[in-house]
């Protein structure tokens, strides 16, 4: 039951009509599978004079401009009719005082309604805030899609997994509204709503009816946080009755944890839906599962605007040693071009890196000796 003084807002909405989706045709295919789901739009720019569509692309900050570099000579090579529009986020003040984006880099997504990004680092502690957060609000990317498949050839504890994490990616513990309320004591609001709630629910159900997955699985704290995460239960709930065809269940963020690495095959067969922070850990937890962070690409989905990225970050720790593996931005591009319904070239390049590494080249995260250009190459020559 939800806490009383959220019944009547939750009677009130619940009785809205639900949105018609549009059907968009079944396509399972790859690791990086599409995301161009409802209710986002279809990404419906024409190409231009050049026989090209422009992307934004934003290169980002630490291995973002090698693993940026990567991704472009694979294209180069591959033919894929892009044209890259590049842009840099760094943040300036602006005349409120507020760090914010510049605005050609605004423009330049809003115009070409798709942009790949590199990672893009955030201080600790005091200093701007996240600009992938920015990002992510400025075009209110409200679903971030994370799949996570176990890479063929390449051993590890498990050869099974195969996971599907779709993260609310607008609010919750990431709404940056914190203050102090006295001295030594501070206040972070995890801020829910019905409306952000129901909105990644659906696309979490139109994602597993497109991808052949027959069940949706919130995950949640809502024994402790009863009202944020109950409300969001409550709309998976409400969405689960538009899709009969789709079984629907419920388990703890912790029980969760704990079950995949256990076993990760049972969650091959569903999407798991989660509030933002949730999906922030349990994404890191999978890639783990199969070799690490430098294999896992993600998609920010939105109904004007899609911006795909890895969902590691910066790594200074290895940035500007060709070190880093650029497999997890080169599988968010492949998500792109499944979203712009470039396929053959998205199988193309997608089959060539997989090639690699089942071939034994490999980046030194994986155990390999190559840097992240002697890869590059190798997944050149297999295109
Ligand atoms: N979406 C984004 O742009 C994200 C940005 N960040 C930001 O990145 C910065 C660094 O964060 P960390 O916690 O260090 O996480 P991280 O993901 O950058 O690195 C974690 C570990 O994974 C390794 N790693 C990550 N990507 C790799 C790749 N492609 N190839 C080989 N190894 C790779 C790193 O070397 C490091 O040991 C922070 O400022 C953080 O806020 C973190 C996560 C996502
Ligand atoms: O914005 C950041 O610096 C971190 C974001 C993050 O960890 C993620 O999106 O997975
Ligand atoms: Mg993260």
């Amino acid at each position: 039951m939800i806490a009383s003084p959220l019944r009547s807002t939750l009677q009130a909405t619940g009785r809205r009509a639900l949105l018609a989706q549009p059907a968009v045709p079944a396509t399972k295919r790859g690791l990086a599978m599409p995301v161009s789901s409802a209710p986002t739009s279809a990404f419906a720019k024409e190409k231009g004079s050049d026989g090209k569509y422009t992307v934004t692309l934003i290169p980002g900050d630490g291995i973002g401009p090698e693993v940026s570099e990567a991704v472009k000579e694979i294209y180069r090579k591959a033919d894929v009719p892009i044209k890259w529009e590049e842009v840099s986020v760094t943040p300036f003040i602006n005349a409120q005082g507020k760090s914010t984006i510049p605005e050609d880099a605004v423009a330049s997504i809003k115009k070409n309604t798709v942009a790949l990004k590199g990672p893009l680092a955030t201080p600790i502690g005091k200093g701007h805030v996240s600009l992938n957060l920015t990002l992510r609000r400025t075009f209110s990317l409200f679903a971030n899609v994370r799949p996570c498949r176990s890479i063929e050839g390449f051993k590890t504890a498990y050869d099974n997994v195969d996971t599907v994490l779709i993260r609310e990616n607008t609010e919750g513990e990431y709404s940056g509204i914190e203050h102090e309320v006295v001295d030594g004591v501070v206040q972070s609001i995890k801020l829910i709503t019905l409306e952000a709630s129901e909105r990644v629910a659906r696309y979490a159900f139109h994602h597993a009816q497109q991808n052949g997955r027959n069940k949706v699985t919130a995950v949640h704290k809502a024994n402790i946080m009863k009202m944020s995460d109950g409300m969001f239960l409550h709309a998976c709930r409400q969405v689960a009755k538009e899709f009969p065809d789709i079984q629907y269940d419920e388990d703890l963020l912790d029980r969760a944890c704990l079950r995949i690495v256990q076993d990760p095959a049972p969650y091959a067969d569903r999407v798991m839906v989660m509030p933002n922070l949730y999906g922030d850990i349990l994404s890191d937890m999978c890639a783990g599962l199969i070799g690490g962070l430098g294999l896992t690409p993600s998609g920010n989905i939105g109904k004007d605007a899609s911006i795909f990225e890895a969902v590691h970050g910066s790594a200074p720790d290895i940035a500007g040693q060709d070190k880093a593996n650029p497999t997890a931005l080169l599988l968010s591009s492949i998500m792109m071009l499944r979203h712009m319904s470039l396929f053959d070239k998205a199988d193309k390049i997608e089959s060539a890196v997989f090639k690699a590494i089942a071939q034994g080249q490999r980046t030194g995260d994986l155990g390999g000796k190559l840097g992240t250009r002697a890869f590059t190459e190798e997944i050149c020559k297999r295109l």
